[in-house]
């Protein structure tokens, strides 16, 4: 089954102003949407960052790739490997760890790979977890992932989520999305506050959902002494704690003295980081994302091959749409070894999305693996089409969080450490 077409979309949508370590989120998202059409007819759909460089990197792939065959995983790889050349696309924000090249192909071949799996599912009759060894799972776990945040961006009104800069605020927006999609565990994203801040920001919530398992995030903006003191602070009340500082070395000197394991999805970001990892017994979790990990098959192998080293696995989230969702519940619900909640930031866009409402839901913090043949989810044309529309005005054309940051705090900085 060969290729015919491929339509590369960007697009954009409203996300709220969420403080992390890089500074706060834009106003608008980007994405891009993938369409993988064959010769026979059939459609695939597949998502990915919406960073010019990295959609400029896409869009020549998408060119390569016609012609070729949809079941040689192998060539579309190669294909693409080429067309990438000695290219190694950065992102601005820094909080997926280190470019490389091979994680620069990587992440321009996940779109295409999860395309051809919704193709080749639906060639079959199929959904996708089923081409990626059938499902352990009928419902993949995910957890409310809590921001720090302002009300509203500046210069506009509140948005439906409200402020959260303070125990307070965090626990009343846990309560909203534990309430509102049954989450049972809960990540908060920090290296916005004082440490010693965000630990109380943690016990508050430990005291409102005694049950649940709690994460924090600081995206490595700690330094080795801080991220053990923060560690001991939290003795018995965190899950994991998630690159409490920069790099394998870091890590693996935190996690000789901190009493909970330590997670990553910024030192160990591509196949060559997980040697010295398990070397230096760095991370006790990886959060695997398909979307920088080469897609959906090799995102299984490497949970495979963590699982034989003792690691534990749990997913990775950046802004996403559904059709994103979609391949992370068929890549958790196929892979054993992804035992944690794995995390989402689908609650914060709102029931904004590029695909048709149905196929996707959460009951009790899961979602169902959509029913359908290959993904399950349909292409809403007219939502793609304002999302486009929504791109082309924005005037955003890569993820900046500090520089957006800097026009209300000039003297932010994303120096690490940073405490
Ligand atoms: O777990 C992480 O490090 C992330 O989810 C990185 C993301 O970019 C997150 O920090 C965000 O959206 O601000
Ligand atoms: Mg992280």
């Amino acid at each position: 089954m060969l290729i015919r077409e491929i339509t590369v979309t960007p697009v954009a949508f409203r996300d709220p102003p969420l403080l992390n370590a890089a500074g706060v989120h834009q106003p608008w998202a980007l994405r891009t949407v993938v369409e993988v059409v064959t010769d026979e007819g059939l459609t695939g759909l597949g998502e990915t960052y919406g960073d010019l460089d990295h959609l400029d990197e896409v869009r020549r792939a998408a060119t390569a790739l016609v012609g070729l065959d949809v079941y040689r995983h192998n060539d579309l790889y190669a294909a693409v490997a080429r067309s990438v050349g000695d290219a190694v696309v950065t992102d601005r924000h820094g909080l997926i760890g280190a470019a490389t090249r091979e994680k620069t192909v990587d992440r321009v071949f996940s779109p295409f790979e999860v395309a051809c799996l919704d193709i080749k599912g639906k060639a079959a009759g199929r959904p996708v977890v089923d081409l990626l060894g059938g499902r352990v799972r009928d419902a993949v776990p995910y957890s409310a992932y809590l921001f720090y945040k302002w009300a509203g961006h500046p210069g506009e009104a509140e948005d439906a989520f409200g402020a959260a800069l303070d125990p307070e605020g965090l626990v009343e927006q846990a309560r909203l999305f534990v309430d509102r999609y049954g989450f049972r565990s809960i990540k908060l994203k920090g290296g916005v506050l004082p440490p010693m801040e965000e630990a109380d920001g943690i016990r508050a919530l430990r005291d409102a959902f005694p049950g649940h398992p709690l994460r924090l995030d600081p995206n490595a903006v700690w330094s080795v002494e801080t991220s053990i003191e923060v560690g001991r602070a939290l003795d018995g009340v965190l899950e994991y704690l998630e690159d409490p500082t920069e790099g394998i070395d870091g890590m693996a000197r935190v996690a000789a003295e901190a009493p909970m394991p330590l997670a990553t999805n910024m030192c160990v970001v591509t196949p060559g980081h997980l040697a010295p990892a398990i070397e230096r017994r760095a991370i006790g979790v990886l959060l695997i994302d398909h979307h920088y990990w080469g897609g959906l098959l090799r995102s299984s192998h490497i949970a495979t091959l963590c699982a034989t080293f003792g690691i534990e696995l749990s997913m990775h989230s950046n802004s996403h749409l559904g059709i994103s969702l979609a391949a992370m519940t068929h890549l958790a619900a196929a892979t054993p070894a992804i035992t944690h909640a794995c995390d989402t930031h689908t609650p914060w866009q709102a029931g904004q999305d590029v695909v048709a409402p149905g196929a996707l839901r959460f009951v009790d913090g899961a979602v169902p693996v959509p029913d359908g043949p290959g993904l399950g989810v349909e292409l809403d044309r007219d939502a793609l089409a304002v999302m486009n529309e929504q791109y082309e005005k924005c005037g955003i054309r890569a993820r900046d969080d500090a520089t957006y940051m800097r026009a209300f705090e000039p003297s932010f900085s994303t120096r690490r450490p940073r405490w």
